[in-house]
C-alpha cells in the first residue's frame, strides 16, 4: 500500500521466535494463505520477541507478534490476537506431558508424577509473572510448589520416594515451558529425584524424549502446533496426556493498533 499502510507501519515484518517452533511454520502456512508474501517473518528467539514487544509497546509502535496463551503479556501489555478467518492457527491447543519409552520401567515414580501432572493456565502465570518480574527460574518454581502442596500432593500421594535417580528433562525457552519444567522438576526432586533440564530447539527437543537422551518433556502442544513433531516420533514415546487446557496459538498486537484480523495486515 501507500505511505501509512499497515504493512509500511510494520515495516511489513511479523516478529517471530525461534525457527523451530510450531507458531512458526502457522505463520508461514498464513503468510501463504492470507496473500502475505510482502512480509518477512522474523527469526528470532521467544526472548527476544518479548524484548522487541516492550521496546514497541514502550513508544505505542506498530508490531504483530508470533503470541500464544498462557504467556506473562497479556498480562503486561494490553494485547489482543488477530482473527484467523481461515483457522490457520488451529482451535485451543492442550499442552501434554511426553515420556520417553521405557521410562515407566526404570522410573516408576517419576512416570507416576508426569502421569498425574496436571494443572491450570493461573497455576503457570504465577510462575511465569514472577520470572518475568526478574525471579530466578527455579526460585519462582520452588515457591510456587511451597504454596501449592495441596496439588502437587494430587500428583505424588502414594508414590514411592527414591534417593537420587538422575532424571533429564527436557524443553524449549519458552516462557511457558520454562516455567512448567522447572516446576515439575522440583516436584521430582522433592521425591528423591537428581533432575537435570536441558534446553533445546523445538526438534531437539523432541529428539531427546523419542530417542531416550531426555526422560520425559511437559511442552507437547498438541493437536495443532506439534503435529508434525508428534507424527515424526509418535512410536517412540509414551503420550501421558493432557497437562494444561485451553492454550493457544496466534498473531499478536497491541489493542492501540485499529486492526482486528491478520486480512487487515493487507490494508
Ligand atoms: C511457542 S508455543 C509455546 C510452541 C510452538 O510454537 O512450538
Amino acid at each position: 500500500g501507500g505511505d501509512g499502510s499497515v504493512g509500511d507501519q510494520l515495516n511489513y515484518t511479523i516478529t517471530g521466535i525461534d525457527a523451530g517452533a510450531g507458531i512458526m511454520a502457522a505463520t508461514e502456512e498464513a503468510i501463504e494463505a492470507y496473500g502475505l508474501e510482502d512480509y518477512t517473518l522474523q527469526t528470532s528467539s521467544s526472548a527476544a520477541m518479548t524484548a522487541a514487544l516492550a521496546a514497541a509497546y514502550e513508544n505505542e509502535e506498530p508490531i504483530v507478534v508470533t503470541g500464544w496463551t498462557p504467556h506473562w503479556k497479556f498480562a503486561k501489555y494490553d494485547l489482543k490476537y488477530l482473527e484467523d478467518p481461515q483457522g490457520i492457527f488451529g482451535e485451543s491447543e492442550v499442552i501434554h506431558t511426553i515420556a520417553r519409552l521405557g521410562l515407566d520401567e526404570d522410573h516408576p515414580s517419576a512416570f507416576e508424577v508426569l502421569d498425574n501432572f496436571y494443572w491450570e493456565q493461573a497455576d503457570m502465570g504465577e510462575i511465569m509473572i514472577a520470572v518475568n518480574e526478574g525471579a530466578d527460574p527455579e526460585d519462582a518454581a520452588s515457591e510456587w510448589v511451597a504454596n501449592n502442596q495441596e496439588k502437587v500432593s494430587e500428583w505424588t500421594n502414594g508414590v514411592a520416594p527414591v534417593d537420587g535417580d538422575k532424571l533429564t528433562l527436557a524443553l524449549v525457552a519458552w516462557d511457558s515451558e520454562i516455567a512448567s519444567t522447572h516446576m515439575i522438576g522440583k516436584v521430582l526432586e522433592d521425591i528423591g529425584y537428581d533432575v537435570e533440564l536441558l534446553s533445546l530447539e523445538a526438534a531437539g527437543m523432541w529428539t531427546a524424549v523419542a530417542t531416550g537422551s531426555a526422560d520425559a518433556i511437559v511442552a507437547a502442544w498438541l493437536p495443532g502446533t506439534h503435529a508434525a513433531y508428534y507424527e515424526d516420533y509418535k512410536e517412540d514415546f509414551i503420550d501421558l496426556g493432557v497437562n494444561l487446557e485451553g492454550a493457544g496459538i496466534g498473531l499478536v498486537v497491541p489493542t492501540y493498533m485499529d486492526i482486528d484480523s491478520i486480512e487487515d495486515l493487507n490494508n
